[in-house]
């Protein structure tokens, strides 16, 4: 990857695991999400239609978690760089989802993947 733009410690609560009681809850993930995309034009236009837009981005993530009601965070993860390969000009990504307190000892567990499109 050589440029990117990035998206750090974003916040999202939502309904996520396989125990009972976890299902009865909303619990906080934390998404890291690097996307490769070319900088140059933005920077040459300073226009926000030539970017890949953190914030719109960000605004689909929320959207789609807080409403999304999967089991394992493997699952969820997959879901969400689908959904920004195809709705959002990135080839690459990589995408860090953590799940803090899930593990008493732990401050966070998680998965880590980096998907391209097909
Ligand atoms: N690799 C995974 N391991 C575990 C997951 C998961 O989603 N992926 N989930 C759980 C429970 O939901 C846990 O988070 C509850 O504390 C256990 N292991």
């Amino acid at each position: 990857m050589t440029d990117s733009v990035f998206i750090e410690g974003l916040q999202i609560d939502t309904l996520i695991g396989i125990y009972d009681w976890e299902r009865r809850i909303r619990q906080p993930l934390v998404f890291d999400v690097e996307m490769e995309f070319d900088n140059r034009k933005p920077a040459a236009t300073d226009a926000i239609a030539d970017t890949l837009d953190y914030k719109a981005v960000s605004k689909r993530l929320i959207a789609y978690v807080s409403a999304s009601e999967f089991g394992l965070v493997e699952t969820l993860a997959e879901r969400c760089a689908e959904l920004i390969l195809a709705e959002f000009p990135v080839a690459r990504l990589r995408l860090k989802l953590s799940k803090p307190g899930a593990v008493r000892g732990a401050r966070a567990v998680g998965v880590r993947i980096e998907r391209s499109r097909a």
